[in-house]
């Protein structure tokens, strides 16, 4: 199909919303809601051609899942090489009462990670991701199976400088191209970690974030935004954030930042009031803290400007 028909093309999810549980399953089946319009997505003509180039380990695999996709490990069977691949069922999805703003959601992730963000030393590496009829498979570098939800008491507090630091720098590359994440919250279980080392956190999941280009600062080579959104997804954008009592900001993945910092520093999921803090924690640690659960400090500065906090810059 040419590329100017694609750009036509509606999102399905602008008429699921309401229809019967018959005619939701029919659409699911006709619809390859990614492929219409990501040049990178591949298609497979039945679910089962994905069993032929990978074996998905049912079984012992399971790594994460949420409420429409299991993560599993899996096995491309031309190379051997093992990954993680996150299995979303489209059933599922447009079986859901919220589902349009689902499928915008779940199309608004394979739009990051396949359009408009480069990769980054600690965001979740994307190989490559596939739409058969009723599912999406999303082929990921495979990461440990603890979380920063599992590892948080471990990290001293010079620790949780270094991971705290390569947290953020990943928030920034996100708010450098217009993304924020909006499910970093105090779970942590969205912070993930490059194989045998849990100094190397790596962010997963894109599945609540939002695009807003109006925001992005750098714009990934070759991403051209009206063959990736319609008009219909850019304006509901915009009106979202022209109309919501609180639209969505940066700050929303600022502010989750400081509660993750308060948790790596105390060591505790909730921390006391008023904070117990882990033995040798660096004054300027506690300041830094200070600033970012402070909602007039944390908003008044951008993400450079935290990076540059004398905490990150001193050695001790
Ligand atoms: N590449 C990966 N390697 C290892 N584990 C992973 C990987 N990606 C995700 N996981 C694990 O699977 C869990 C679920 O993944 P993810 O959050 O992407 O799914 P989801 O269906 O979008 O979840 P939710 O509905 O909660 O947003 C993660 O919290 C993480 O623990």
């Amino acid at each position: 199909m040419a590329r100017s028909k694609r750009k036509r093309c509606h999102s399905p999810a602008s008429s699921v919303g309401s229809d019967s549980p018959k005619r939701k399953k029919q659409k699911c089946e006709e619809t390859r809601f990614l492929l219409e319009r990501l040049r990178r997505v591949q298609m497979l003509q039945s679910d089962e051609e994905f069993d032929t180039l990978y074996e998905l380990d049912r079984v012992n695999g399971k790594l994460g899942y949420g409420s429409f996709a299991t993560v599993r490990t899996c096995r491309e069977k031309a190379s051997g090489n093992i990954f993680a691949c996150k299995e979303v069922s489209k059933k599922k999805l447009f079986a859901m009462s919220r589902s349009a703003e689902m499928i915008d959601l779940t199309y608004n992730e394979a739009a990051c990670f396949t359009e408009i963000l480069p990769e980054h030393e600690n965001i979740v590496k994307v190989y490559k991701i596939y739409e058969s009829p009723n599912y999406i498979y999303m082929i990921m570098e495979l990461l440990e199976k603890d979380t920063l939800a599992q590892t948080f008491q471990r990290y001293s507090c010079t620790d949780a400088r270094v991971l705290f630091r390569k947290i953020m720098q990943a928030v920034k590359h996100l708010h450098e191209y217009g993304v924020i994440h909006r499910d970093l919250n105090i779970g942590m279980k969205n912070i993930c970690f490059r194989s045998g080392d849990t100094n190397s956190p790596v962010i997963v999941d894109l599945n609540l974030s939002i695009y807003l280009p109006h925001l992005a600062t750098r714009i990934r080579p070759g991403f051209v935004i009206d063959q990736v959104f319609s008009d219909r997804e850019l304006k509901q954008i915009i009106k979202r954030v022209k109309l919501d009592d609180e639209p969505p900001s940066f700050d929303d993945d600022v502010s989750s930042l400081g509660k993750i910092l308060s948790v790596l520093l105390t060591g505790d999921r909730q921390p006391k009031d008023p904070p117990c803090f882990k033995p040798g924690c660096h004054p300027q640690a506690v300041q830094l803290l200070c600033v970012l659960l402070d909602n007039n400090q944390r908003r008044a500065l951008t993400i450079e400007q935290i990076l540059n906090h004398p905490w990150f810059q001193s050695s001790d």
